[in-house]
């Protein structure tokens, strides 16, 4: 026999047995018949031969029978890893209910016992994202070239990379390695919220050591056992990261995620112009406040003129300080106010008290532009004092600390205001400042609430109403600010691209959610928001020049004016285009299985 022809036949052989083997392609008893015998599965499946549908099923009932949150999670992140379709058919259809258990808050959970769970996450072989360590530096572009999620028949060039290096993950602080399930879950919301390819994402966590001394003592802890290294060998690694990763996939859009504050604004600045690149807690989240903000002052409209709100920040690290800084914005653009008008709305409190010039002690970087000067040299130090001090219209939490806005917090904030906007956004559920129910019953059913982490809704004793809670949350922004930057391609991500995404997701409720007074939309419809925020950083990229891909340009320079008014048909049809291209677990088009069968002749 022709050598061509042994090589192809055994290229036909490993085809087949990496289909059948493929988390991506392979469909496990919704696998037709003529596949199965085209693919030897014939008795290796049971018989019966079943639908998507019945499949999901069954894994639901399975799902549901798990005795905690941590099992469900183990049990979805193995779906995950062995197939893929069935995961996504899931997570997208039930995304209320899988929403907590892939993302916050049971992914913190799931990032403290990382180093113990691991083996059961994935079969062997399967990878569950990148991990690059330091004493992979001479190494790094040969192993991001050699990473490959599924089988390389099913392998796509990644289009976005979200990257931590586990130093503050969520409010928990240093995890080390054990921080990989974060860019993990957001890449899940990617898939789940904007249908991005799940071959199309790539998680990784660098690890530079940790400063987590359990971790560090703890015989199962997974990444390098080591203190984390200066800034000297920091900084020049990520940079090492990021040139071998964008040179191995130019197009690549990274999504900086849970570095430490200071770290996290320092990368923000250096790559922000020249890489394309975003920090979903600076920038995201400051985005999906914005925008929960833009509605609450919508609400409140009638008792206070937008600029005479005061806005009182308990926390001033990379969240608190993002979405300080997001909201200026709104008062700039939208009220014409000039940039140290708006900052005077803003107050910041840290771990020493009210944020000011004279304090004493010596403020980190992002402190210093809201430091207030206008104090008269008082110092304020608890958060009573400082309500009393700025009699806050707005009170938002991102301080890691849970339970800090008590009954008595809360209560002052009800009696300063006919309707309190208290947003306690900490992550996950045990760092929220106060529960919905305690901020409800202490403001007589008044405030007006979201948080980082979803709080089940309030029922009202007297009217027996049932009050939802909104969940400000980035997984709101970072989907559809992604998807939208993937489609049209900007050399970088600008502010003018995240203003419009706030804005765009501020417009996004429909009528219903509006009369119910929500500030965010059903999480159940976030493919459609997400498609409305994509095509709104769409637009202004393709506004401010910046957009490279010809498609896009075309479709939208010729019907700018409209699709910047994010109004009109052309604006719709807009939005429909960037729904089509998402992809679905459905697409039978996307699951070469059967065709690739019928190719081998096999
Ligand atoms: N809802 C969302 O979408 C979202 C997005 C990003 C971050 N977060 C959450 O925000 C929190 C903070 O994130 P970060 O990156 O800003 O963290 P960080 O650690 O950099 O900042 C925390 C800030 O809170 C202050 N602080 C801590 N304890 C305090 C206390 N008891 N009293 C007063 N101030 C206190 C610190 O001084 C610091 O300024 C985390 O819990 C994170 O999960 C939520
Ligand atoms: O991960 C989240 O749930 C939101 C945010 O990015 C955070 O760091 O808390
Ligand atoms: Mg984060």
């Amino acid at each position: 026999m022709p050598d061509e022809l042994v090589n192809g036949k055994q290229k036909n052989i490993s085809s087949i047995e990496s289909i059948a083997r493929s988390p991506y392609l392979n469909k496990g008893t919704a696998t037709p018949s003529s596949t199965r015998n085209a693919l030897h599965l014939t008795g290796i499946l049971p018989p019966a031969v079943e639908t998507l549908e019945q499949q999901k099923k069954r894994a639901l009932v399975q799902f549901r029978a798990k005795s905690s949150c941590l099992e469900k999670y183990m049990f979805l992140a193995w779906l995950r890893n062995t197939n893929v379709r069935l995961f996504y058919r899931i997570v997208i259809d039930e995304l209320e209910e899988m929403a907590p258990i892939i993302y916050t808050p049971t992914v913190g959970t799931a990032c403290l016992e990382y180093s113990h769970i691991y083996p059961f996450l994935a079969p062997p072989g399967v990878p569950d994202g990148l991990y690059l360590s330091i004493n992979d530096l001479p190494n790094l572009t040969q192993i991001i070239k050699s990473y490959r999620p599924y089988p390389s028949s099913d392998s796509l060039t990644p289009q976005i990379a979200v990257i931590t290096d586990g130093s503050r993950i969520l409010g928990l602080g240093d995890l080390g390695v054990n921080g990989m399930g974060i860019p993990i879950g957001k890449l899940q919301l990617y898939v789940a919220g904007a249908g991005i390819d799940p071959r199309r994402t790539l998680p990784i966590t660098i690890d530079l050591g940790t400063n987590n001394e359990k971790n560090l003592n703890d015989e199962f802890y997974l990444g390098i056992r080591k203190k984390r290294v200066s800034d000297d060998e920091f900084y020049p690694f990520v940079d090492a990261v990021l040139k071998a990763l964008t040179s191995v996939y130019p197009n690549l859009l990274i999504q900086f995620e849970d570095f430490s504050s200071e770290h996290a604004f320092d990368l923000l600045a250096k790559y922000r112009d020249n890489l394309f690149c975003f920090n979903d807690d600076i920038q995201g989240t400051g985005a999906v406040i914005l925008s929960g903000f833009i509605n609450a002052v919508r609400l409140v409209e009638k008792d206070i003129h937008p600029t005479k709100h005061r806005i009182l920040f308990f926390g001033a690290g990379s969240a608190g300080v993002g979405v300080a800084k997001q909201l200026l914005e709104f008062f700039k653009i939208e009220h014409g106010m000039s940039e140290d008008d708006a900052k005077k709305l803003v107050w910041l409190v840290d771990t020493k008290g009210l944020v000011t010039c004279d304090r004493g002690d010596k403020l980190a970087k992002h402190k210093v532009y809201f430091a207030r000067s206008d104090n008269e040299g008082r110092q304020f130090k608890s958060l009573m004092d400082v309500i009393e001090y700025v009699k806050p219209t707005a009170l938002i939490g991102l301080c890691s600390t849970g339970g800090v806005f008590d009954e008595n917090i809360l209560k002052r904030m009800g009696e300063l205001n006919k309707n309190p906007i208290i947003f306690p956004l900490s992550n996950p559920m045990v760092n929220a400042e106060c529960t919905f129910e305690d901020a409800m019953r202490n403001t007589g059913n008044r405030v007006i609430f979201a948080s980082g982490t979803g709080f089940p809704p309030f029922v009202e004793q007297e009217t027996g109403k049932i009050r939802y809670p909104g969940q400000g949350n980035n997984m709101y922004i970072f989907p559809g600010l992604g998807l939208g930057a993937i489609l049209a391609r900007p050399d970088r991500i600008t502010d003018r691209q995240i203003y419009a995404s706030a804005s765009a997701l501020a417009e996004s409720l429909t009528t219903d959610e509006v009369e119910q007074n929500f500030l965010y939309p059903a999480i159940q419809r976030i493919r459609r928001v997400s498609a409305q925020v994509a095509a709104a950083v769409i637009v202004t990229s393709v506004d401010e020049g910046l957009a490279r891909n010809p498609e896009i340009n075309s479709l939208v320079k010729q019907n700018l004016p409209e699709c910047l008014s994010r109004s009109g048909e052309k604006w719709q049809k807009l939005v429909k285009y960037v729904e089509e291209k998402m992809w679905d677990p459905n697409n039978e088009k996307l699951f070469t299985c059967e065709t690739l069968v019928e190719k081998s002749k096999f």
